[in-house]
């Protein structure tokens, strides 16, 4: 681990976390983990590994079956839905769907980040009369990530991996502690993958945010993430500095692309 975030205080502890679908299939299998404000986390493994569940999990979307699970502070399972929600708004989510939000045009989605702290039909209201300076601030976002022409369009009409990025734009933007992104680079080329991974890591730097990806491309994990977690049919394999994951002898980082 890099930096301070060893010094810092723990954000997220999951004890014995174990998640079992309504079908019986076991999305994770006693998961033991603890991270700090302010590290940048990777987590990896193969297709059906458990990485998504614990996505889940830490935002609340689904509750455990077994286990503890605490994020800043807050166990969840058990917790009202307004505290949930109250929780939700420290977390800047980047899903697979993007979450964009039909009927706004990029810089509202964009700035819907930083509303994140109202209910929907109010943040969706102030998001329709964004100022001139939020634009100003949500044209430098998308200018970095290549989508400033963009800026008006509705959000929709934007290709995937053009949605992909405004959903990142809106993590950046939205002054969240957490920012969870479950394959933050899957639908974007080499180039822009490592623009978005470069942008979080200087959120991370200069925010302290904690971030915790989910990355399918081993190689910008051993570039951007002082810390991996390896999953494997739902449990901890591995966590510790990238370059150091031995599996079976051999060095199992590979170059993905
Ligand atoms: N809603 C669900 N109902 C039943 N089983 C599920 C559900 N979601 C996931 N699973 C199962 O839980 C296990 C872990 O799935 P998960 O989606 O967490 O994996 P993953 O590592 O994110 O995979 P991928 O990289 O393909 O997204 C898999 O066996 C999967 O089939």
């Amino acid at each position: 681990m890099e930096g301070t975030a060893t010094f810092n205080p723990e954000i997220i502890r999951a004890k014995n976390l174990v998640k079992i679908y309504a079908t019986g299939v076991t999305g994770l299998n006693g998961l033991n983990l603890s991270i700090s404000r302010g590290e940048m986390v990777g987590i990896l493994g193969a297709s059906g590994s458990g990485k998504t569940t614990f996505f889940r999990l830490l935002n609340g979307s689904i509750t455990p079956t077994r286990g503890e699970l605490f994020v800043l502070g807050k166990r969840l399972g058990r917790l009202p839905y307004k505290s949930l929600q109250k929780l939700r708004s420290r977390m800047a989510l980047v899903y697979q769907n993007h979450n964009i939000i039909p009927g706004l045009t990029v810089a509202q989605n964009v700035l819907m980040g930083r509303l994140g702290k109202v209910s929907l039909l109010r943040a969706v209201r102030m998001a329709l009369l964004q100022t001139n300076k939020e634009l100003e601030d949500i044209h430098h976002v998308l200018d970095q990530l290549g989508l400033a022409d963009k800026m008006f369009h509705l959000a929709t009409d934007l290709s995937g991996g053009q949605q992909q990025r405004v959903a990142i734009a809106r993590a950046l933007f939205s002054d969240a502690e957490i920012i969870l992104a479950d394959e933050p680079i899957a639908s974007v080329d080499y180039k822009t993958a490592e623009t978005v991974l470069t942008l979080l890591k200087n959120l991370n730097r200069d925010k302290q945010t904690t971030i915790i990806m989910n990355l399918h491309q081993q190689d910008f994990a051993l570039n951007f993430c002082p810390r991996v977690v390896v999953l494997d049919k739902g449990n901890l394999v591995y966590d510790g500095p990238p370059e150091n994951w031995i599996c079976g002898g051999r060095k199992n980082i590979v170059s993905g692309k």
